[in-house]
């Protein structure tokens, strides 16, 4: 199956979404706004194909020649899926769904959001019953398994269409209902925000907190690192929308976080976060 994936927003996730979808042979276009820096994105896919290939060595390289870089949503109007993967904002995200009906996209839609309802996405869409959420996880080549949100509207035949493209890249859908922040963000962020919240107060170093993620309770990174890699900035974005979703101060951007991103450190894709990733920096 080689219909063409048109992969909307290429930051962070998007761009990892399109190394995972090439690394299927999958013929992909990824969409940004004009004027996007293409050179981090092609870095970014290097360093996503190295982490793959170091994973499993045996696998066949992404495709290059089968990735088209357009700045023009245009673009996605003849994709047989689009995958939507914009700043969580739900202002720019609307307005994408918009012109994905102005231009009449009748294919299904997965829309990547960290804790926006995928039914209020929906309602901007061209076919509400098109549209299914899909959370991927970063860096999604090595991530199993994918976070699938059925919203009220959402079709059997869409959320068909999900579990098969997610088989196709050797992914397990584990599906869930409609609300904000899914499963994962409604614990994750609140676990974030909270370990933000002790760095703050003294209690531990970002190190120390992490470690104990780590050693006692089995978790892969702990929650600095994961927020470094998802970057401040969407955290602080995916907090706002979880409080406005819900009035419980867990979701309070901790003022630390709202700092970092006021300065620019965004995390892992600043070069700074709760760690500093610059060239020869030592507090990894
Ligand atoms: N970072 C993660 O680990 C992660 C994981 C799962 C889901 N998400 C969700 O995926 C979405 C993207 O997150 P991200 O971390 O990649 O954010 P990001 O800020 O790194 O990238 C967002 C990209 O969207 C682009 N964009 C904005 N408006 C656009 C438009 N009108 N047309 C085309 N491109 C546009 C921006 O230029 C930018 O490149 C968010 O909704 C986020 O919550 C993020």
């Amino acid at each position: 199956m080689t219909e063409r994936i048109a992969v909307i927003g290429a930051g962070v996730i998007g761009t990892s979404v399109a190394h995972a979808l090439l690394r299927a042979g999958r013929p992909v276009t990824l969409i940004d706004r004009p004027g996007h820096d293409w050179s981090t994105v092609r870095t970014a896919i290097r360093h996503h194909e190295r982490l793959a290939r170091f994973a499993d060595r045996g696998s066949k390289p992404a495709d290059l020649d089968r990735l088209a870089l357009s700045t023009d949503l245009a673009d996605a109007a003849g994709a047989g899926f689009v995958i939507e993967n914009v700043t969580e904002d739900l202002e720019v995200k609307t307005e994408v769904y918009h012109r994905l009906r102005e231009l009449g996209t009748s294919a299904h839609i997965a829309a990547n959001t960290s804790a926006i309802p995928i039914d209020t996405l929906a309602a901007a869409a061209p076919d509400p019953a098109r549209v299914v959420g899909a959370h991927f996880m970063n860096p999604v080549s090595a991530t199993a398994m994918v976070e699938v949100v059925r919203g009220p509207r959402t079709s059997p035949r869409t959320l068909d269409a999900m579990r098969s493209l997610l088989d196709d890249l050797g992914k397990q859908a584990v599906v869930v209902n409609d609300a904000p922040g899914f499963v994962i963000n409604r614990v994750l962020m609140a676990m974030v925000n909270q370990a933000a919240v002790l760095v703050e107060q003294g209690v531990a170093e970002p190190h120390a907190v992490d470690a104990l993620f780590k050693g006692c309770l089995g978790h892969a990174m702990g929650p600095l690192r994961t927020a470094d890699l998802i970057g401040l900035d969407t955290i602080v974005k995916t907090l706002d929308v979880l409080g406005d979703a819900f009035p419980d101060p867990v979701f309070t951007p901790a003022g630390s976080l709202v700092e970092m991103v006021a300065s620019g450190r965004l995390g892992m894709k600043s070069g700074q976060g709760f760690y500093d990733y610059r060239t020869g920096a030592t507090d990894d």
